[in-house]
């Protein structure tokens, strides 16, 4: 049990159990219920139990609708609002299963030997378009399964992409698909084929077609393409929609009457979260862009630790709006354009930020969900115009009555670089803060480095504030939410261009007059991990640092990261052997030298983004100069483990990063 001050008790690691989590917010074609995602971390199982839930929108109690001992996602209205379709890995795989809206037990509808992870009904609710790693051959082996000759256990690598931060182990050759199968079930059918991973398919309103994302380049082993295609409904050949080796595309749309669709992204695929995307509309002429002036990013570049994952689309209503997220300084809306073009303008604002969202097929009514500093989300929702705005849910105004939160204060201030840029951030003071005192204070930094502290709970910020640190994180140059400017800003520069940002903002908190200058840490994760190593390389002012799932080293990286050939190559101004230069120079490991700072490495042995290998360079090095260095590796985990790794490692992380900040500061 945490400290209490007064009414309210501290915040604890453990409490990560008893924060509940809503996601997917999907509203009925009626426009009158709203069908979400509810998860909690099992604390007994150390593991996440997720369940479909219904509320409706007058308000009222909602209405658990499954409740399998696994995890049950991705709710979907059929399109006469009669019966709702999930993912549920209850039987091993995820596969698809379906519940009456009059509850009773929910029907499984494929059993696919690869599983779904993703699926959308058909207009006229009477087919399911799935995405599957399955191919059909393995349908007609299953027939006459006959026993595996024994297998070697040698890996062959021919691919470059042989690994994937969340696969467990190498990559198979196995591409995702586009199926179909009735609702009613029944024998599935292989829509598309191919050496190409086929993702996203969405109908066409006449349903005799299926939009569907892929990268279908000659050179789609080595780039970072996304094209948008649409094929038969039946199956056969694709057409081009918005395709060819400057797309970077995703999230399609169909207008209502099915003679354009409409995609996020942006025109160059190499450069990734870098540049803002926009909304674009393709209608048989030439592709328009609809968010040219707009200056923010479409989609929500919001990092926390403290959410369940959905990943919302664009939406078209009949009225021929279109409506999207916006990441804003900090915030995530939702805004609307024309889709014939025009001005863009907020619908869902506020300093929150809006995880994912539906329109009711109507478009009168929009579902959201959304999170502030001090409640991690909750189901609301809104007309069209964002008015009328209601909280549909509560599921954590309990929990958080009993502990106490702080209230981070925003402040924006000059960088320490020459262009004195302004730099926006938040300080959160300690719980039981007293004026006139002096407190430790932590450098929160932010990965990515694309990313966005954001409006929006963050359970390590509140956790340090609980143990009397002054927390400070702020979006420096290389953010997304301030423009494509912005975000660039650090390209080949890693380091150099956001430390001043960085220390701007620390020395602004310490004038304020609440920080003990000689008790200062810093940490992050990923490109934040990167930044702490940075930061101690170029500065000994702080007296202890928690480097998570870091980078140390960018020549390994290209070459051992999921992502290293062409998000280093792009980040660092090209290939190694080109820009050798740069590779050392921004290399933090380069300066390890200088490295006197207390550090504590945390790294997941599975991490394929980050490789631990990051970690494992740092932690010799520091060792073999006789520094203060911990390594704490965490087994069975990936680049995630702060946001989706198992509870009880959760909880141990966060552990590990207190006692060291509490032993050193
Ligand atoms: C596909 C891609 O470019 N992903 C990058 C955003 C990425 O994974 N960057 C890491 C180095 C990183 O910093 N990740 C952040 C989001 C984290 O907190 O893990």
């Amino acid at each position: 049990m945490g400290a209490s001050t007064g009414a309210k008790r501290r915040l604890t690691p453990e409490d990560i159990y008893n924060i509940t989590l809503v996601s997917d917010a999907q509203i009925s074609p009626d426009g009158r219920h709203v069908a979400y995602t509810q998860t909690i971390l099992d604390k007994e199982k150390n593991d996440y139990r997720s369940s479909i839930f219904v509320v409706p929108v007058d308000g009222g109690t909602p209405r658990r609708f499954t409740s399998a001992d696994a995890r049950d996602s991705f709710p979907r209205w059929s399109p006469d609002g009669s019966r709702i379709a999930f993912l549920s890995n209850r039987t091993g795989k995820s596969q698809v299963w379906m519940i009456s809206v009059d509850g009773g037990e929910a029907t499984q509808v494929t059993d696919l030997p690869e599983g779904v992870t993703y699926f959308a009904w058909s207009p006229d609710g009477s087919t399911l378009a799935l995405v599957s790693k399955t191919e059909a051959a393995q349908l007609e082996k299953r027939e006459g399964d006959e026993e595996d000759e024994e297998k070697s256990d040698v890996v062959r690598i021919t691919r470059i992409r042989f690994r994937a931060d969340g696969v467990s182990g190498f990559l198979d050759d196995k591409r995702s698909h586009i199926w179909c199968i009735p609702a009613a079930g029944g024998d599935p059918w292989q829509v598309t084929s191919g050496d190409f991973d086929d993702a996203w398919p969405v109908w066409s309103p006449g349903g005799h077609e299926i939009a569907f994302v892929s990268n279908r380049t000659e050179d789609r082993e080595y780039n970072t393409v996304s094209e948008i295609w649409a094929v038969p409904a039946r199956g056969g050949e694709a057409r081009p929609i918005a395709t060819g080796d400057d797309a970077y595309f995703g999230r399609p749309v169909w207008s209502v009457d099915g003679a354009a669709i409409a995609f996020a992204g942006h025109r160059q695929p190499e450069a990734g979260g870098a540049i803002d995307s926009h909304v674009w509309v393709a209608d048989g002429g030439a592709t328009r862009c609809l968010t040219e002036g707009l200056g923010r990013t479409v989609g929500d570049a919001g990092i926390n630790d403290t959410f369940a994952s959905a990943n919302p689309g664009l939406a078209w209503t009949p009225d021929g709006w279109i409506y999207f997220q916006v990441s804003d300084s900090g915030n995530t809306h939702v805004y609307r354009v024309p889709a014939g073009g025009g001005d863009p303008s907020l619908v869902v604002g506020g300093q929150r930020r809006v995880l994912d969202f539906s329109l009711s097929p109507d478009g009168s009514r929009i579902a959201f969900v959304a999170g502030d500093p001090l409640n991690p989300c909750d189901v609301y929702v809104c007309r069209a115009d964002g008015s009328d705005e209601r909280r549909l849910t509560a599921v954590n105004e309990e929990f958080f009555s009993s502990v106490a939160l702080s209230q981070p204060e925003e402040f924006r201030v000059p960088s320490h670089a020459d262009d004195r840029a302004e730099i926006h951030g938040w300080v959160m003071k300690p719980i039981g803060f007293e004026p006139g005192r002096k407190y430790p204070l932590v450098l929160e930094i932010h990965g990515g480095p694309h990313g966005m502290y954001a409006n929006h709970y963050f359970h390590e910020f509140q956790l340090l504030a609980a143990q009397g640190y002054v927390v400070v994180y702020t979006n420096p140059r290389g953010s997304q939410g301030y423009g494509t400017e912005y975000a660039s800003y650090t390209r080949a520069a890693w380091g150099e261009k956001d430390m001043p940002d960085l220390m701007a903002a620390v020395d602004y908190v310490i004038e304020q007059g609440y920080v003990d200058p000689n008790r200062l840490g810093v940490t992050g994760g990923s490109y934040g991990g990167y930044m702490t190593n940075w930061v101690i390389g170029h500065t000994d002012r702080f007296n202890a640092a928690v480097t998570q799932r870091c980078v140390s080293d960018l020549y390994s990286f290209f070459g051992t990261s999921d992502i290293g050939f062409n998000f280093g190559a792009y980040e660092w101004g090209g290939v190694p052997w080109e820009v050798r230069e740069n590779y050392v120079r921004l290399s933090p490991i380069t300066y390890v030298e200088n490295m006197k700072t207390p550090l504590l490495i945390i790294h997941s042995e599975e991490d394929y983004r980050c490789p631990i290998a990051q970690a494992e360079q740092l932690f010799i090095s520091l060792k073999i100069l006789g520094r203060e260095v911990e390594f704490v590796r965490f087994p069975n985990e990936n680049h995630n483990l702060s946001r989706s790794g198992k509870p009880k490692h959760r909880v141990e992380r966060l552990q590990f990063i207190l006692g060291w900040f509490q032993r050193y500061l």
